[in-house]
């Protein structure tokens, strides 16, 4: 038998995925979200087309963007039962990587209509079925959403079956349109009755929509209204109203009010009302903050944090550093000392030691001051244990040492008892703040981190540090620190331009990646390097279609 060419690449595709060809056992997902846009939408969509081919022996099956079955309705019991024995029914997953060339996940991969025909299935079990498969695609970001799949036994198979499946599809896109419109026009009417009721600061948050008003960009520059954008990400789908704190570049902290807008029972946004209030101990962007060795930081809101810390160690009050993972909270409160508190002798402890509390015991009766680092990973006996230390401290030194933690917000073990025992000693917290809220920063420390790798021919053209300046930084400084040190292991001299750096900086989706979804990315980025950009010759190394790649450079965001 001859191939057509798209089936014939499906096969190879297939081949390579390793496809059982005699019994694939596609995956199942038993939790299934059946209450999605693509469902709302799709609903009616099959109800009708159902009701239209009663009696005729063909299924009308939806799948997710995956391929994972959502919904089968229509046939004749001889069909379902023949379905059944080979799994196409809600829950598993007809990708073509997991049950080869056929018309759903086919579809997928090469993105639009297909109908694959008995022999042209990849599997033998398959090969009795023709299978019509249209792509939904969302209508405003243009992202897959699913299959509609309208699936016969070989001998009816019909080229109409094609024609009904894509009349569907289409269908269902316009159903999304309509609901879109009637979710965004309720998101608007709230949006214009915040911004008249407040006269403030406001953003409305959609699925598709962003809005931000003129007081806002009037009120906030660029850096601030990218990290209050930044914090609304958190509110974004909740259900509760919300009131939570930004803390803004410029050094402003804002609070920002989150209001969820319902259509019905259906959630359609939400507004944010942003007060910007001024903390009792910010300072003046022009306020001098004394360089501190060692520390990089020169943009509003590191200088601010500075301040804070040094203000805390020039009284010896007692202070807290709480901020995600590798912001930078060692090195700021170990900096500060040395500035502020020359001459005596600072000690590190690790919440983990096994030897934490005679150790703090012995350093502190020594006159030492103390960071106890990661004060999260106390185990509640400890907790007790140094409560007692510190208050001998409090009662018996006339000349009291400076101590200081560091904490990671929410990932204690023992939250309550180090808040209302351990915390109640330390009169003052200061918020280190993640690096994509000081994205400013990224390229003074580009070069100060590149040289503690000890590669000191090595340097990043303004393209490249742009570039990561536009990365979240899930790990913060540690997170460029380590990527730095990738790219000084690949490269000991030279600029290194965007197409040096590491995969997962070539793109700025904000998404959080599978693991398989990463690999992915990070596949089609090294291809695209080692074809010089060449589109077409990496989606052919790669085994997959120019559509696919076209899609996936833009569902990855890739910078190419
Ligand atoms: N402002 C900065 N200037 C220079 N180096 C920095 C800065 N912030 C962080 N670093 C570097 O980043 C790494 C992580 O910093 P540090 O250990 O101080 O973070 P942390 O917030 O205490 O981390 P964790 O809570 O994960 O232990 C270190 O290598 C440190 O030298």
């Amino acid at each position: 038998m001859t191939l057509r060419e798209s089936i014939l690449l499906s096969w190879q595709r297939s081949e390579a995925s390793l496809v059982d060809v005699d019994q694939p056992s596609p995956a199942y997902i038993s939790a299934l979200d059946v209450d999605t846009t693509l469902t709302r939408a799709a609903r009616p969509v099959i109800d009708a087309l159902a009701s239209e081919l009663t009696n005729e022996p063909v299924c009308i099956i939806l799948t997710d963007a995956k391929g994972v079955v959502l919904d089968r309705r229509g046939g004749d019991p001889a069909l379902i039962r023949r379905l059944d024995a080979v799994d196409l029914s809600p829950g598993f997953t007809y990708s073509e990587a997991q049950v080869g060339t056929n018309g759903i996940g086919t579809a997928l991969e090469v993105g639009g209509p297909i109908l694959v025909h008995g022999p042209e299935h990849y599997t033998g079990v398959l090969r009795g079925f023709a299978c019509a498969g249209a792509p939904i695609t969302h209508p405003v970001t243009g992202g897959q959403l699913g299959v509609l799949d309208i699936t016969t036994q070989a001998r009816n198979s019909n080229a109409v079956l094609l024609s009904f499946a894509k009349l569907a599809a289409r269908r269902i896109q316009e159903r999304i349109v309509e609901e879109a419109n009637a979710l965004d026009q309720a998101l608007l009417s709230d949006y214009y009755a915040a911004c008249r009721h407040t006269g403030g600061s406001v953003i409305a948050l959609g699925e598709e929509v962003f809005m931000i008003n003129a007081h806002a960009q009037a009120h906030f520059d660029a850096a601030d209204q990218a990290a209050l954008i930044d914090r609304t990400r958190d509110a974004r789908g909740g259900v509760r109203p919300a009131t939570f704190i930004a803390d803004l570049p410029s050094g402003f902290t804002a609070r920002l009010a989150y209001q969820p807008t319902f259509l019905g029972n259906r959630l359609a946004g939400g507004i944010v009302q942003v007060r910007e209030h001024r903390s009792g101990l910010l300072r003046s962007s022009a306020t001098r903050v004394p360089t501190l060795p060692g520390v990089i930081g020169t943009s509003a809101l590191w200088r601010h944090t500075t301040q804070e810390v040094l203000e805390s160690a020039g009284r010896a009050e007692w202070i807290v550093a709480e901020g995600e993972a590798g912001t930078g909270k060692l090195t700021l409160l170990r900096a500060v000392h040395n500035y502020s508190r020359p001459g005596i002798r600072l000690v590190i402890l690790d919440a983990d030691d096994p030897e934490l509390v005679n150790a703090a015991t012995a350093e502190l009766e020594s006159g030492s001051d103390l960071v106890l680092r990661h004060a999260h990973l106390l185990s509640t006996e400890n907790i007790h244990a140094l409560v007692d230390v510190l208050q001998t401290v409090r009662d018996s030194l006339s000349d009291e040492p400076w101590i200081a933690l560091t904490v990671i917000r929410g990932q204690s073990d023992a939250q309550d008892e180090l808040d209302t025992q351990l915390l109640r000693f330390f009169p003052r917290t200061v918020a280190v703040p993640p690096l994509r809220h000081h994205l400013d920063d990224v390229p003074a420390l580009v070069p100060h981190l590149l040289a503690r790798t000890g590669v000191t021919g090595v340097t990043l053209s303004q393209a490249a540090i742009s570039q990561l300046m536009r990365l979240p930084w899930p790990g913060n400084v540690t997170h460029l620190r380590t990527v730095l040190g990738e790219i000084a292991r690949r490269r000991r001299s030279g600029v290194v331009d965007l197409d040096g750096l590491p995969a997962e900086c070539r793109a700025t989706t904000r998404r959080h990646l599978t693991r398989l979804e990463a690999l992915e990315r990070d596949a089609i980025v090294d291809a695209l390097a080692a074809h010089k950009g060449d589109k077409a010759a990496a989606a052919l190394a790669l085994g997959m279609s120019r559509a696919t790649i076209y899609r996936k450079i833009r569902d990855y965001a890739i910078v190419t």
